[in-house]
């Protein structure tokens, strides 16, 4: 693993990633424009990305996608999780969407997530390849929740198991909480990008998340890139709740 760290996490720059999640498309650009415009901001001037999941692809398609991500970066969030040669396979249909980043559950384990590797590297033109993250332990799982699925480590030590698990396999980055961060970077070193969902500025409701911090937080302990969601898009001016996320990560 690569050693010396070449920002400490205190100065790591962090970068917003808009979660999009609805059915509607004009609400899903709607939202978009929100956060450029929250962006274009003097104090600001950073482009956030836009993340497109399961409910906007299933409800629209994948030319929808590809329509409301634009010309801007675009995380394509189907964490697909199935036997090796299925999941290489959808890789190569979402080829034509560009996407930046792609993700994949790292329990489906090593042979899944070494598929997954090569079709990426096969389906894309060098240059043009998405970073393909493993999604460890889902943040709205706490201990209680994970312990029913049969696992009995922390959620800490599985979190560090699949990540290096994903790592050694070919996965270019993690999608963790931001209480891990720590922890995989004294285990994985500087390289992995680390994706932190989980994200919930002071004050603002938890609801299905339970391993949740600040984006100021977040970005303290070294995301590379902090997903928020409903704290944007359920508020009731997207574009200033966008400002505000980002200001947090200019610390
Ligand atoms: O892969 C993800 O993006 C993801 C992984 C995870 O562990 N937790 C998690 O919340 N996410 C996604 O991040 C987004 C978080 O949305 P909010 O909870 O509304 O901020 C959702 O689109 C989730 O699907």
């Amino acid at each position: 693993m690569p050693a010396g760290p070449a920002h400490s996490a205190r100065t790591r720059p962090t970068r917003l990633i808009v979660s999009l999640d609805t059915k509607d498309r004009a609400q899903a650009i709607a939202w978009r424009d929100a956060a450029v415009n929250a962006s274009k901001r003097p104090e600001i001037m950073r482009p956030p990305m836009v993340k497109l999941g399961l409910e906007f692809t299933y409800a629209q398609g994948l030319e929808a996608v590809s329509e409301v991500a634009g010309d801007l970066p675009l995380f394509l969030d189907l964490k697909l999780h199935d036997i090796p040669n299925t999941v290489a396979s959808a890789i190569g249909s979402l080829a034509r969407v560009r996407p930046a980043m792609l993700t994949i559950h790292a329990s489906g384990g090593r042979a899944m997530i070494a598929a997954a590797r090569r079709a990426v590297d096969d389906a894309f033109p060098e240059g043009a390849r998405p970073l393909l993250l493993a999604v460890t332990v889902l943040t709205s799982l706490d201990a209680e929740a994970l312990h029913e699925t049969g696992v009995e480590s922390s959620v800490a030590d599985q979190v560090v198991r699949l990540g290096r698990l994903a790592v050694s396999a070919g996965a270019d980055g993690l999608v963790c909480s931001p209480h891990e961060i720590g922890l995989l970077r004294a285990a994985l070193g500087e390289e992995p990008v680390l994706v932190v969902p989980g994200i919930r500025p002071a004050g603002s409701a938890a609801g299905d998340q339970k391993r949740i911090m600040t984006p100021a937080q977040a970005h303290a302990a070294g995301a590379d890139y902090i997903v928020v969601g409903r704290p944007i898009t359920r508020a009731p001016d997207p574009a200033a709740a966008a400002a505000a996320i980002m200001a947090e990560l200019l610390a």
